[in-house]
């Protein structure tokens, strides 16, 4: 897919704006402060309805606003378009339309948009929490197991009621059996999706990163939640006095993580601010080249912030491999100069200068 046009009200410092995209390769450039980021949150709130800056909905708003509203036509991969639209009040839930339909759930949004984006807190994946990895991993599962959306729902909701009766203290445990059996079954299914989306995923990473000219020979190790060894009943059985104690349920697919080993060492341990923004190039890039060959479908990159880590050498490589992904891209650089000429002369790139949150298309 790709965003063909966007319109933007109040969205943080652009106030009114409306821009034509290339297919292809996009280049946002403007000084510090002056609303590339922006742009790229508001095409990533567009594809999921959220921000990957702040919940808060007040920061996103812009000062003098009372409301945002986004507005997308953007084409699938048949060439049909689509008219996705948000609005968002403060105080206020958001209302999404697609074609003119309300939708009730971002995830329909989500579904129609595979949008991948790497912006500075995306280095979160190898040295934060295990949060940003399972949002790694879970972007993948969603994408291409459509049974796991249906699973996490139903696996979510049961443990919110197991943890709401955990809280309880004395319970009677014939409370907890129908959430425990339903857990079970969503954990096991999650699990599965989980383990076999990241087996599949490595050699994607690995045949990147060597068209990325790199030595990096990655290995990922999938940690399930609980233990390898254990069914999840017993697990759920055994902890259950401590559970109790803490009022929450501590093992479970909401505890999964994956570790990221490269040439045999632990990623976040060995390799330099650079290394590690190619290899999250690498892991982010090999999401949507794996749905592509999946299903053939295509997903739109949004990249803040292209230049910063790497040298020119590097810039090449990853330029020329968006290049050849004849997916949409839409960039952010400070200098523009630091990208152009990394790309080929015949590539349909359109070029657009933000300043005080005022896009304009540069020829
Ligand atoms: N809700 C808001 N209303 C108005 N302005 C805002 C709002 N939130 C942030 N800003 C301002 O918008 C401007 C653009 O921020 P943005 O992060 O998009 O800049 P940028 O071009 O990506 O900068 P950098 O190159 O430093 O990352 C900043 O000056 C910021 O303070």
């Amino acid at each position: 897919m790709s965003y063909h046009t966007i319109t933007l009200n109040n969205f943080r410092n652009l106030v009114e704006q409306k821009l034509e995209f290339s297919p292809f390769i996009n280049i946002i450039d403007g000084k510090n402060g002056s609303g590339k980021s922006s742009l790229i949150e508001s095409l990533y709130y567009l594809s999921v309805g959220k921000s990957f800056r702040s919940s808060k909905l007040d920061s996103i708003v812009e000062h003098n606003a009372s409301g945002f509203t986004l507005f997308s036509v953007t084409e699938d991969d048949n060439r049909h378009q689509h008219r996705i639209g948000i609005t968002r009040e403060k105080n206020k839930t958001a209302l999404i339309k697609i074609d003119g339909d309300f939708i009730r759930s971002a995830i329909q949004l989500a579904s129609i948009t595979p949008t991948l984006v790497i912006e500075p807190e995306t280095f979160e994946l190898l040295d934060g929490g295990p949060n940003n990895r399972r949002r790694y991993m879970d972007w993948g599962v969603f994408h291409v197991e459509h049974r796991f959306s249906e699973a996490w729902r139903r696996y979510t909701k049961s443990l919110k009621q197991r943890n709401t009766l955990l809280r309880r203290g004395r319970i009677d445990r014939s409370l907890l059996a129908p959430w425990d059996v339903q857990m079970v079954t969503t954990a096991t299914m999650i699990d599965t999706y989980r383990n076999n989306y990241v087996i599949s995923l490595v050699p994607v990473i690995n045949d990147i990163l060597k068209s990325l000219n790199q030595t990096m020979d990655v290995d990922i190790s999938y940690y399930r939640g609980w233990d390898k060894k254990t069914d999840y009943k017993t697990i759920l059985d055994d902890s259950i006095e401590r559970d109790i104690r803490s009022g929450f349920s501590h093992q479970g697919p909401h505890r999964a993580d994956i570790r990221i080993k490269v040439n045999g060492r632990f990623a976040d341990e060995v390799l330099s601010r650079g290394q590690k923004k190619i290899l999250i190039f690498a892991m982010i890039l090999a999401q949507g080249a794996f749905l592509n060959r999946l299903s053939g479908r295509k997903s739109v990159y949004l990249i803040d912030d292209i230049s910063a880590e790497l040298d020119i050498e590097h810039r090449r490589n990853v330029c020329s491999y968006l290049e050849k992904l004849e997916s949409q891209v839409i960039l952010t650089v400070v200098d523009v100069d630091s990208v152009l000429p990394l790309f080929q002369n015949d590539t349909d790139i359109r070029m657009f200068h933000v300043e005080h949150g005022k896009v304009s298309h540069v020829n």
